[in-house]
């Protein structure tokens, strides 16, 4: 090809891409990702390298795959790599390039909605594993790959389900690497906690009024002042983030979703009755350290007092966590965990800088793993390219693409081949 960044790259490295590229049309996106079509390419790639393949259903009509790739010492701790196979939905008419066409541009871009988040990762593994096995190495620990669904929506039928399984408990897993984020700098990113997912919706009842009517209590004013308090809190928590005082997934976020007020009319709205009720919900997200009682103090003392006719519903998002013992749910990242040592190894032997490892701002599968105390890292090989999850014309470029899969050899080499610490 005539641009400049496919002139280096083999043959190999072309059925690569084109494999990324086809994964990448399938649409696998909600509200209806396509898991059947998905599910057998993926099983025809493990089947070719050959990694044994398992089908399983935690849910009619979302299965997971699980691929395994046996170790010479079965008995020790397992290595397990996740991937979600769904995405979330694109708005087409907004992107540069259909977003499941998979465009090559000119300048190597893969555009795509999933390419970011996470396809990349499952057709890494694979060809990681694949040139694994074609070089003649043998793992010490069995290696695993699971493809799970539904992690976009929450992941209670997808990896929350697996965890819970009996096929999960015989794999006997002792670490995983799950999605991480791109990096726009030359250092790739590694996150060791998620914030945590929750759900706030407010409510406002009080007396109809005329339109005309100055008085006191009508539920929109309550619930006006509701959302000033709430907005402050946030511009507080912004604030240290724009002071450089603390990263943005270390702060409490809480950005507001809907608004639902008003008395509907043919028209638009009944514009004389001030109404007797509304609501507002907003995403909340609390980093792993961070008590949820201190938000529910903070609501029943002044965001939504029921004085001021106010109540509130605050809900963690998706299943339920089992508690780890009352410790946060995240990895640690120093001597007290040998498996950081050996992934840290392999990045810099992989020619990879690292940056200091972050909690994630958003929430990922990872934290139905590490509620078992068994240590999980984010990580995707993505450095020096936009973050583009969720977003219009979600891209890829097909060199970060590529050198990923060499990453992941000296990334799965190192952990699968980990003798452990004790003896
Ligand atoms: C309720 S869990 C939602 C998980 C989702 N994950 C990716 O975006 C998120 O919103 O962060
Ligand atoms: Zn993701
Ligand atoms: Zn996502």
């Amino acid at each position: 090809s005539s641009s400049s960044s496919s002139s280096a790259i083999t043959d190999l490295e072309q059925a690569q891409l084109h494999l990324f590229q086809q994964y990448l049309r399938i649409n696998t996106s909600h509200p209806s990702p396509d898991y059947t079509s998905a599910v057998s390419f993926l099983s025809a790639q493990a089947l070719s390298i050959p990694l044994i393949s398992q089908t399983l259903f935690f849910s009619p009509s979302k299965p997971l795959l699980l691929l395994s790739w046996p170790g010479s010492d079965p008995s020790l701790p397992s290595i397990l790599l996740n991937s979600h196979i769904d995405s979330v939905p694109v708005e087409p008419s907004k992107w540069s390039h259909p977003p499941y066409a998979a465009h090559r541009d000119s300048h190597g871009r893969i555009f795509a909605r999933g390419s970011q988040d996470d396809k990349c990762l499952a057709i890494q593994y694979l060809e990681a594993l694949r040139a694994l096995k074609a070089s003649g190495f043998s793992p010490l620990r069995s290696i695993h790959v699971s493809l799970v669904p539904d992690e976009e929506i929450g992941g209670a039928d997808g990896l929350a389900k697996f965890v819970e399984s009996d096929e999960f408990k015989k794999l006997n897993v002792g670490f995983v690497l799950d999605e991480g984020q791109a990096s726009p700098t030359d250092e790739f990113r590694v996150f060791y906690a998620d914030r945590l997912p929750w759900s706030l919706v407010v409510k406002a009842v009080g007396s109809p009024g005329h339109g005309s009517r100055m008085y006191d209590g009508a539920a929109l004013e309550n619930l006006m002042e509701c959302v000033e308090t709430i907005a402050r809190f946030r511009d507080n928590q912004f604030d240290l983030v724009k002071a450089g005082i603390l990263a943005a997934s270390e702060v409490i976020s809480i950005n507001p979703i809907f608004m639902k007020a008003g008395i509907p009319s043919p028209t638009g709205f009944v514009m004389n009755v001030q109404p007797s009720e509304g609501e507002v919900g907003y995403d909340v997200r609390v980093p792993p350290t961070v008590n949820i009682e201190f938000l529910r103090k903070r609501l029943d003392e002044e965001w939504a007092p029921v004085i001021r006719n106010l109540t509130y519903e605050l809900f963690l998002k998706g299943p339920k966590l089992s508690d780890n013992g009352g410790r946060p749910l995240s990895t640690a990242t120093d001597e007290s965990n040998p498996w950081w040592s050996v992934f840290t190894k392999a990045i810099i032997a992989s020619g990879g800088k690292l940056s200091k490892p972050e909690i994630l701002a958003s929430t990922t599968d990872a934290r139905f793993i590490r509620q078992f105390g068994i240590p999980a890292l984010g990580f995707s090989p993505m450095a020096n390219t936009p973050i583009l999850l969720h977003e219009h014309n979600e891209h890829l470029k097909d060199t970060v693409f590529l050198r990923g899969i060499k990453v992941y050899e000296h990334v799965i080499t190192a952990l699968s081949s980990f003798p452990g610490n004790s003896s």
